[in-house]
């Protein structure tokens, strides 16, 4: 197979074609436009660049083909060739599931890397392959991640690749995990962080809507989550909205330990925590809704002054005070919420309990603006899919703190329009944004 990406002036959103509209975009370009052919060996990308003619209006078109066909270099002792039917303990596995992970050498990766491979997102029975995606700098560290794999020995991790191609790493994937993102550095502007991430998203949507399943499941973990995913969804278009997620699942996670601390229970017993809106400080962590032993929180926790400042601000805050402490930002614990937000898109939801993602606002029942990426209560039949829930309760502070956030991430989505096809970027974001590690 091989796809063409189209790109000129009067395309901001490049469009990627499929090798049965290749031949006929290749007559219109000879009959219309002025083409030359440039291969680049030993790289898989022809570029076509053309002119406009003297007597022509139209702009420059510049046209990627590229040659899907290639692998990405298998690992070690994952190129063995092997049948999986053959054996009397593999007999019952499933097939083979493709999962792509992004920022493969990174500090989140090398603790969820290997949950992955132990089976504790899809069961015993559940064979995968890792698609490990790096870049130059990270080619030896990546190489270094799939030896410890090798040496890890699981039976279910029956394939490992590694590649700096993101065309090559989506291929067929059904789960792409994209965690690799710039982190901020001193004196970047948050609108720098959103650009110069951005384009790596926009980049990755491209990828995947040319060579991914068309039912991969996507969850943006590189920060920031919210409009990272806004950006690489608006570049895939044939792949459905609804199959994009920004991690939210760890402020979940950090808002049920705090309920749990306060009211001197074990966070087994706190359930419904929704976390709404952007994976920033402007999060609202929903006491209204949550409920501590099948009680509503506030019959449990009588301080509403309490649950409003100190437990929301904690919520909020929690990974910089960790960055205080640790001198990094939350690798292990961020791993364990992405195998939670996974295995509760896999597995059934509970009755009457829902979890966190942030998901595409399109046709939900809150009054959220729409076409944004924002953090809502979800509910699985365990198929991959989830529903929104509908029976919430709001009052006036909720709504306030809500509007709050749904603000931040407009600002946000206005800063990227140059990489969601929706004409010139506008930066004025909110001067207190900041994402949950920064302070
Ligand atoms: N949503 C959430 O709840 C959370 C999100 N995060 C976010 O997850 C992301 C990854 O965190 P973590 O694994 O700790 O980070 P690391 O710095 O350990 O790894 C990040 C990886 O990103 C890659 N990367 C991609 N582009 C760039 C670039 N332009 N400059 C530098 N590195 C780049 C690097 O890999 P390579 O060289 O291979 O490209 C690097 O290995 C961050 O954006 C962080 O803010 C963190 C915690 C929670
Ligand atoms: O800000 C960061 O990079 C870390 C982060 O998202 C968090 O801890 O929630």
């Amino acid at each position: 197979m091989a796809v063409a990406e189209l790109s000129s002036p009067s395309h901001t959103n490049p469009r990627l074609l499929h090798s049965s509209q290749l031949s006929s975009l290749s007559t219109h370009l000879y009959k219309h436009r002025r083409c030359s052919f440039r291969s680049r060996p030993p790289t898989r990308y022809a570029r076509i660049s053309c002119s406009v003619a003297p007597n022509q209006v139209q702009a420059p078109l510049t046209v990627q083909v590229q040659n899907t066909t290639s692998k990405p270099e298998c690992y070690g002792v994952f190129c063995l060739t092997y049948d999986l039917k053959a054996e009397e303990e593999t007999k019952s596995w499933k097939k083979l599931i493709n999962i792509a992970v992004s920022g493969a050498a990174g500090m989140i990766s090398n603790h969820l890397l290997f949950k992955l491979a132990s089976g504790e997102v899809f069961g015993p029975n559940q064979p995968i392959a890792l698609k490990l995606l790096g870049s130059q700098r990270s080619l030896e560290a990546l190489e270094g991640v799939a030896m410890e794999l090798e040496d890890s020995l699981y039976p279910l991790l029956r394939e490992v690749s590694i590649s700096v191609d993101p065309y090559e790493v989506f291929q067929d994937a059904e789960w792409a995990l994209l965690i690799g993102a710039k982190p901020r550095g001193p004196g970047m502007e948050r609108a720098g962080l959103l650009d110069i991430n951005g384009q790596i998203f926009a980049e990755q949507g491209k990828a995947l809507n040319a060579v991914a399943s068309r039912n991969v499941k996507v969850l943006v973990v590189g920060n920031p989550c919210n409009t990272n995913a806004l950006i690489c969804l608006k570049n895939a278009p044939n792949i459905p909205a609804k199959n994009f997620h920004a991690l939210t699942r760890l402020d979940e996670n950090r808002a049920k330990c705090q309920l749990a601390l306060k009211a001197g229970v074990f966070y087994d017993k706190v359930s419904n925590v929704t976390i709404w809106g952007n994976h920033s400080t402007t999060q609202v962590p929903d006491f209204l809704n949550a409920r501590i032993n099948g009680l509503p929180v506030e019959e449990v926790i009588k301080d509403r002054k309490w649950l409003e400042e100190e437990f929301t601000e904690k919520v909020q805050k929690r990974g910089g005070v960790l960055i205080k402490k640790w001198g990094r930002s939350s690798a292990a614990s961020t791993a364990v919420s992405i195998v939670d937000a996974m295995k509760s898109l896999v597995t059934p939801t509970p009755e009457g309990d829902w979890f966190s993602s942030g998901v595409y606002t399109n046709g939900n029942p809150y009054g959220i603006v729409e076409d944004i990426v924002f953090s809502m209560p979800c509910r699985s039949k365990g198929d991959g899919d989830y529903e929104l829930v509908k029976d919430i309760k709001f009052d006036d502070y909720l709504r306030k703190r809500i509007a709050k956030t749904e603000a931040e991430l407009l600002a946000e989505k206005r800063c990227v329009a140059h990489l969601t096809g929706e004409g010139i970027a506008v930066c004025d974001l909110p001067e207190d944004t900041m994402l949950p590690g920064e302070m």
